[in-house]
């Protein structure tokens, strides 16, 4: 089986001139199929800026990502729209929830855009709103609940399309440790059941401690595993 994400020799440099700053210097990644995969590092040290290279957000400046085995740097904006449509879900810092919509309304429109036909949506919202724990919350709109909620919500519409590859930045940030954990213990079954592949950062340290791929974002470059570390 291809691996689900292979990076190559990855370089990210932002700016230029005296003002270039380099973030990532020939970065190599392979995330196979049902990994559960956790990026930790400083503040700075480029967590999101791979994120986004991973999820055609961004292009590198030097190297190659292959999604599935196709190579996406040369891809243009049509295309990385239509990959990250067809393969990804994300939950970022933003959530990028719809504020007219409620918590069914938000997840509805993500199952629209990635095309998942429209009998299958109403067994894919509740399976999801009930995964995060918001059942009660269903019909309310994202300023009637708290940030917690709402990333939760986040996390709920891009699991409902059960994408190939899930990207999530920080995604328990703003839960509490209960909260937190039943989230990773979700992502845990969506990856052991073979539903999808999840990159995630966090600082979580008890989150990390469970996690059995970790990779350290240190000075330019991806650093041991935690399995070295415990070694
Ligand atoms: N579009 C951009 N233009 C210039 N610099 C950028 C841009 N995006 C990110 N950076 C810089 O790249 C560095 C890495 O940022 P990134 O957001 O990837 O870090 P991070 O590890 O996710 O940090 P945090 O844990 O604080 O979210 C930072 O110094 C940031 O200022």
């Amino acid at each position: 089986m291809e691996p689900v994400v292979r990076i190559e020799n990855i370089s990210k440099s932002f700016g230029s001139g005296n003002k270039k700053v380099d973030i990532l210097d020939q970065i190599n990644l392979t995330i196979e199929p049902h990994q559960l995969v956790a990026l930790r590092g400083r503040s700075g040290s480029g967590k999101t800026t791979l994120l986004n290279l991973i999820g055609a957000l961004d292009k590198p400046t030097d190297g190659e990502i292959y999604i599935e085995g196709n190579p996406i740097s040369k891809y243009n904006e049509k295309q990385c729209s239509e990959l990250r449509r067809q393969k990804m879900g994300f939950v970022f810092q933003s959530y990028g929830l719809v504020p007219l919509m409620t918590v069914e309304e938000n997840i509805e429109f993500g199952l629209r855009i990635a095309g998942v036909p429209r009998a299958e949506w109403a067994e894919k919202i509740k399976e999801s709103i009930e995964l995060v724990g918001l059942s009660k919350r269903a019909k309310h709109r994202p300023y009637e609940i708290s940030g917690g909620e709402q990333q939760r919500v986040a996390v709920a519409r891009a699991i409902a399309t059960k994408p190939a590859l899930l990207l999530a930045d920080e995604p328990t940030a703003e839960l509490d440790t209960k909260m937190a954990f039943h989230i990773i213990s979700a992502f845990q079954e969506l990856v052991k059941n073979k539903t999808t592949t999840i990159v995630m950062t966090t600082h979580d340290p008890g989150i990390l401690e469970i996690i059995e791929h970790v990779y350290t974002l240190e000075d330019r470059k991806i650093a041991k595993d935690k399995q070295e570390i415990i070694i």
